[in-house]
């Protein structure tokens, strides 16, 4: 077996590799794309940090690549789709540098308080100017986490240690979980109006890119202090800089940046931003515990092992996979649909399989249901393996239930969600293997879950469901399917509608309009 190491990793997990006694390791560092795809057939595993991207055009080279492990945590320097329909499996080290990346961010937090950075360049620059250079104390202030994951959790710990009030926006943090830390969970424009200092910790997805940008920047205290050991990108840095320059931002804290390396950033201009080059996992022990981690899992894959931290991999064995295809996809279904549809903290999620699939080992579906239903907040992470694994560190309750007695179907499977806003629930069985939702939230339906939907809860009255045609019309979108639940005449009912493609925003604001329908959801189902 040969691994190629493309980005500068610990010896320590060199030596794991070499020490399994099959296994050649060649350390070729700064490889450019082309130099890779030359290369990259020759190798069973690709190792890499952040600086080496494992792009599509390197993936399909690759005729007898097994694994691609990443030591740490992001993986959005690699293709994983591209990865996963090769059947390329991608291991990373999530928990090795959690803690190297929190003290980093408390490092930012403190250098911005009280200039440290300006102050040392000014001093070493031969001036000894002490007025300009007084702070502020953290003790008293508000911070605002923005992502109360594994890295905001310990930061959340490390600021009430300094006596600072923190407040958190998750959309997926367990309440009671921040309440044990001392963290108020809110919602985001509350954290942008109360904070003296905002830290960003999620992924870098679709949703959060560039999610602080000139409105928000608006919105926030005068003289707030900002730092990002995240992900470059999701704080927009065009207007960033301006915040700074308007003196509306008094201070800003940067590990990462849009665009790495980055030499060369407006942003370095200014006195009060204080940057590192994405040091948050450089420390001596986070570089061996994420080179340790990664490599036994890349050995495990390469044995054909169960791996412990894999991004892309279905659980599900070999033998298995036929009978279990079909109920895969409706759970996959059914936790995409209610992930879509429910926008508030789960606490609970309750699944009972009746019927024939209670004779299984049902924990992959149940592990599936997971990963429809939370990728959509953490889309970077959450995987077939890992999902029980994110729901149990989010204080998600997940109950598992199994009865060989079924009522009208063959098979039914029932999620009910609990958030803090009330209980949601889908049951979902199979029609010639294909999913079918049976009940929504308490209303009978039939409907192959798939494609673009609208559903439209709304009020049982007259003229409801020709408004909802007419306002989708008039944005030229073409429904392909309605199906209406009601529970009594004139009471609460819902509209699903399948349709042609996606809908600009517009048309749920639209729709939301009319007088009668409670809110609207999207939901792409693939
Ligand atoms: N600077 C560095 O060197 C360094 C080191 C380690 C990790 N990181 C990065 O830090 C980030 C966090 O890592 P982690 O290990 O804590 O991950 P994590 O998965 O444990 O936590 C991420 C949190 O973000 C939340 N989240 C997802 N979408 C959100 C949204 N739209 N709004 C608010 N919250 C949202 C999730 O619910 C989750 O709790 C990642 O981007 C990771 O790549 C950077
Ligand atoms: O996602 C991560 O683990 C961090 O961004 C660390 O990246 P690095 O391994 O390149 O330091």
């Amino acid at each position: 077996m040969r691994v190629l190491v493309c980005d500068p990793i610990s010896q320590k997990g060199i030596d794991v590799l070499t020490s399994a006694g099959d296994v050649a390791v060649d350390v070729k560092l700064k490889l450019t794309e082309d130099q890779i795809v030359e290369i990259i057939a020759e190798y069973d595993a690709v190792v890499v940090r952040s600086e080496t991207k494992i792009t599509k055009r390197i993936i399909e080279a690759a005729d007898r690549l097994k694994a691609i492990g990443r030591a740490g945590v992001g993986v959005d320097n690699i293709d994983v789709e591209a990865a996963t329909r090769k059947g390329v499996v991608v291991v990373n080290a999530p928990e090795g540098n959690t803690i190297a990346a929190a003290e980093l961010t408390v490092a930012l937090i403190l250098a911005i308080a009280r200039n440290v950075g300006s102050a040392n360049l000014s001093l070493k620059g031969g001036k000894w100017d002490r007025s300009k250079y007084t702070g502020i104390e953290l003790k008293g202030k508000t911070l605002g986490i923005l992502g109360l994951g594994k890295i905001g959790s310990e930061v959340a710990k490390r600021a009430r240690a300094f006596d600072m009030t923190v407040i958190a926006y998750d959309p997926y943090a367990s309440v009671e979980k921040a309440k044990s830390l001392g963290v108020t969970v809110t919602d985001l424009e509350t954290v942008f109006r109360q904070s003296d200092f905002i830290t960003v910790h999620m992924p870098k997805t679709k949703d959060t890119y560039r999610m602080i940008s000139t409105d928000q920047f608006a919105i926030m205290k005068d003289g707030v202090r900002i730092v990002n050991c995240a992900r470059g990108g999701i704080i927009d840095e065009q207007a960033l800089c301006e915040a700074i320059q308007s003196g509306k931002v008094a201070a800003a804290g940067l590990d990462v940046f849009e665009k790495e390396p980055c030499t060369d950033s407006p942003l370095f201009a200014l006195d009060q931003v204080t940057a590192t080059p994405h040091l948050g996992a450089s420390t001596k022990e986070a570089q061996v515990n994420v080179a340790i981690d990664v490599a036994y899992d890349i050995l495990r894959v390469l044995r054909g092992e169960a791996v412990s931290a894999a991004v892309n991999i279905p659980a599900v064995k070999q033998e298995m996979m036929a009978i279990f295809e079909p109920y895969l996809n409706l759970v996959e279904k059914m936790g995409g649909y209610l992930g879509q549809t429910i926008g508030n903290r789960i606490e609970k999620v309750a699944i009972t399989f009746k019927g024939d699939v209670a004779k299984y080992d049902v924990t992959p579906l149940t592990t599936t249901l997971l990963k429809g239903l939370l990728k959509h907040a953490l889309e970077e992470s959450v995987n077939y393996v890992n999902a029980p694994h994110v729901a149990k560190a989010r204080g998600i309750q997940v109950i598992e239930a199994k009865t060989p007695d079924v009522q009208d179907y063959a098979v039914q499977i029932c999620v009910v969600v609990e958030t803090d806003q009330g209980k949601r629930q889908v049951t979902g069985t199979l029609l010639r293997n294909k999913p079918r939702f049976v009940s929504i939230d308490g209303y009978d339906m039939d409907m192959a879950p798939e494609g673009h939907m609208l559903v439209v809860p709304h009020t049982d009255k007259p003229r409801i469901i020709g408004q909802l045609g007419t306002i989708i019309g008039e944005h030229n979108v073409n429904i392909a399917g309605m199906h209406l639940g009601r529970k009594d005449f004139g009471g609460n009912a819902v509209a699903i509608l399948t349709i042609d493609g996606p809908v600009p925003a517009v048309v749920l604001t639209d729709l939301a309009k009319i007088d009668g329908v409670a809110d609207v959801k999207y939901v792409n189902l693939g």
